[in-house]
């Protein structure tokens, strides 16, 4: 296929995108309106799929001079062309390896943004190591998930974070929408389309019951899958007994599981001693941070076939037993699917362009820290998702107003 017809694809896709978008267009048009983003250069680095795009497009058709980043594993080549033919500096590459990303992710920080929007905070840390006169004249950051927000308080609690960073992914309308039901959506289905099995009557371990681990296994079950969860929280581990799942160890639930979702964006949640102690056929799938929480390095030092099906690779153990890892361990919905739904997706970018018009306006935070989405702006994101999904609020009246404040 030729660039133009990869772009013109890409195109068609990312407008498809945007007619389920309503809550990014309204910020879009107000960003528009509002002129702050004239001059201003805005770096993008997320998973690079449509709707993604969306956001990216809506920044320039602000005013803003934008660069996109993304990493091989969950960049989409039609999106790259079509954001290129609309002048947009794309940093990415399909398949790229991880050599190759880090000197795309260099070069996208060379554009010298004044603004970055981070998944991961991988960017804000490289920009950090390798370009601190970068750091030390930009306007400040907004970060999308919760294994970046992890590691950027660490970072302030010892002193090195020197921008004002937003945590999109701490506000409720992302982490109540994206993280359980669109990951949890996008996982699963994931899963089933690049197996063509089912779950239903599966044996499904979910590590991690936060909000994702939530999401992936209200949708697993739902589909008739016995799910059990492993925690290290009690309080967690108890809210999962009380949704209906048993609660085991990863050491414990192993030998009877036939699917695992590692769910928590923290390394080495499943170690070598597990992966030998999984029956033969068992899948290993990532729906948290990406393929550190697998134990890759041990898994590819094993006899490997990489034909049995697009994405999946068989590793086989000593004993004979077949494990396989789906999309070399990275994120599944994102690296082996469309990424999340556009419903939930509408929501998360639309506090990502927030974020973006609070850092260029007067009134944003200077100093360096982790600040969170204003609660008006979460409100009017959900008053317009809601009245495009048809609800209707309860009207607040005097009475009521008097009765909540009383005692
Ligand atoms: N794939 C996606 O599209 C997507 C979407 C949103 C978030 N994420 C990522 O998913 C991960 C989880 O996000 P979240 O919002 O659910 O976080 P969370 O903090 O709500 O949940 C993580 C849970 O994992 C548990 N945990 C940590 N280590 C564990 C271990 N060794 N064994 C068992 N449990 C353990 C924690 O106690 C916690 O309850 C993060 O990396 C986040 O960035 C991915
Ligand atoms: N950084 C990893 C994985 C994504 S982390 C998880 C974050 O990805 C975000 N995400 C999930 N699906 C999509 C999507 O389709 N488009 C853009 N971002 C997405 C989601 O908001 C979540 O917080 C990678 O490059 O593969």
């Amino acid at each position: 296929m030729t660039t133009a017809n990869l772009a013109q694809e890409g195109a068609e896709r990312i407008a498809w995108a945007g007619r389920g978008m309503p809550v990014l267009n309204t910020i879009a048009a107000r960003l528009a309106a509002g002129g702050r983003l004239h001059g201003k250069k805005v770096g993008v680095s997320l998973v690079l799929e449509p709707k993604t795009a969306n956001l990216a497009l809506a920044l320039k058709q602000a005013g803003a001079q934008v660069s996109v980043y993304c990493g091989g594993s969950s960049t989409e080549a039609r999106v790259v062309h079509a954001l290129r033919a609309q002048g947009l500096a794309v940093f990415a590459e399909a398949g790229a390896t991880a050599a190759r990303d880090l000197e795309l992710a260099r070069d996208f920080l060379k554009t010298k943004p004044d603004i970055l929007i981070d998944d991961g905070a991988s960017l804000i840390r490289l920009a950090h190591r390798e370009f601190p006169d970068l750091v030390a004249g930009m306007i400040g950051a907004a970060e999308e998930t919760t294994s970046g927000i992890r590691p950027l308080r660490a970072m302030h609690e010892e002193g090195a974070l020197r921008i004002p960073v937003i945590a999109v992914n701490d506000s409720r309308m992302k982490y109540l929408f994206d993280n359980v039901y669109g990951t949890g959506q996008s996982c699963v289905m994931a899963f089933l389309d690049m197996t063509n099995l089912q779950l239903a009557g599966r044996e499904v371990l979910v590590i991690g019951y936060g909000w994702v681990g939530k999401g992936v296994a209200i949708h697993a079950a739902a589909l008739g899958a016995r799910i059990t969860v492993a925690e290290l929280d009690p309080v967690k581990a108890l809210q999962a007994i009380h949704d209906g799942y048993a609660v085991k160890s990863v050491a414990l639930a192993a030998p009877n599981t036939e699917v695992v979702f590692a769910s928590t964006g923290i390394a080495g949640v499943i170690t070598e001693d597990h992966v030998r102690k999984l029956p033969d056929g068992a899948f290993l799938c990532t729906a948290g941070g990406g393929d550190f929480e697998l134990p890759m390095e041990y898994l590819r030092s094993l006899k490997a076939d990489k034909d049995v099906r697009q994405g999946v690779v068989e590793y086989t153990l000593p004993g004979g037993a077949r494990i396989r890892v789906m999309v070399d361990g990275h994120c599944i919905n994102c690296s082996g699917g469309e990424g999340n739904p556009i419903e939930v997706m509408d929501l998360s970018l639309a506090l990502q362009a927030i974020a973006v018009e609070e850092l260029a306006g007067d009134a944003a935070p200077k100093a360096p820290g982790l600040y969170p989405i204003s609660d008006a702006a979460e409100r009017d994101v959900a008053l317009i998702r809601l009245g495009h999904e048809g609800g209707v609020i309860e009207p607040m009246t005097e009475k009521l107003a008097t009765a909540i404040r009383s005692w």
